[in-house]
């Protein structure tokens, strides 16, 4: 087997994958970021990526259940309470439902589920399974994405902010808090996944870990581009801009 690597030289290898892989190079967050989207393409988005938010909490929750120290799990709970929010503060997910009301969708459509592309669903749900499946640090180093968010956050937040006037500060508040924690959260599992990778084959199994998750994050965008820009090729039952799930367009839907 190959020797094990340094310290250092697992995080540059880590910090390459994001360089090279991370969403915030996919065409569509290019589009987004640049103002090119329809109202309609920002709200399909809006639409997809809550359920993504919304089974963060639940994979985090599977960690939580198998990290075996008080410390650990003190530390990873936040995640949870992130995002779940508690009885003084609003969570995540509601804050993305805020995200979902300024674009103009309606809350019960959102929450339901109904209308998400199936390439979002099935990227997701493996992201769960796979937390749940495999070793501990690899669940752990699944999460790394998050050293790559702050940028990514940064720039797509001015980028809609200056380009669209349906977007305000308000409805993409779900992203003040999120540099900061996504920062205080990457650095506590880099640290664990350079303190915990004992020989070369952890290693790289961290390093795959990174990059299974740098296409969970790619294939929902890939989904978005396939059904909303080109060839938009829809699949059954996805959202239809203007249809079911659009504010004020409640006539038109289903029963
Ligand atoms: O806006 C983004 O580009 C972005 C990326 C990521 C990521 O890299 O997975 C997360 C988030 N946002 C986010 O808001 C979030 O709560 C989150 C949790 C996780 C995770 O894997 O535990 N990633 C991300």
């Amino acid at each position: 087997m190959s020797e094990m690597m340094s310290r250092e030289a697992l995080e540059a290898a880590l910090r390459a994958i994001g360089e090279e892989r991370y969403h915030s190079r996919h065409p569509f967050q290019i589009l987004l970021q640049e103002g090119r989207l329809t109202r309609e393409q920002v709200q399909a988005w809006a639409l997809n990526r809550y359920y993504y938010q919304s089974m963060i909490p639940v994979k985090d929750s599977f960690i939580l259940a198998r990290l075996g120290t008080v410390e650990l799990r003190r530390e990873w709970r936040e995640r949870i309470i992130d995002h779940d929010g508690s009885e003084s503060e609003r969570g995540g997910i509601e804050k993305w439902i805020a995200l979902t009301d300024g674009v103009g969708l309606d809350r019960d459509y959102v929450m339901s589920g109904r209308g998400i592309l199936p390439g979002t669903r099935f990227a997701v749900d493996a992201y769960v399974h796979f937390v749940r499946e495999r070793s501990l640090l690899e669940a752990i180093a699944s999460s790394l994405t998050e050293l790559f968010s702050p940028s990514v956050i940064g720039v797509r937040n001015k980028g809609m902010l200056a380009h669209y006037d349906f977007i305000s500060k308000e409805t993409l508040a779900y992203f003040d808090k999120r540099p900061v924690q996504a920062k205080r959260d990457s650095d506590f599992a880099l640290t664990y996944c350079l303190d915990h990778a004992r020989n070369r084959q952890e290693q790289e199994a961290v390093i795959d870990a990174l990059k299974f998750k740098c296409q969970v994050l790619w294939t929902q965008l890939d989904a978005l581009y396939h059904a909303y820009v080109e060839p938009g090729h829809l699949p059954f039952d996805a959202w239809r801009p203007g249809e079911a799930g659009t504010a004020g367009e409640s006539e038109s839907r289903a029963a």
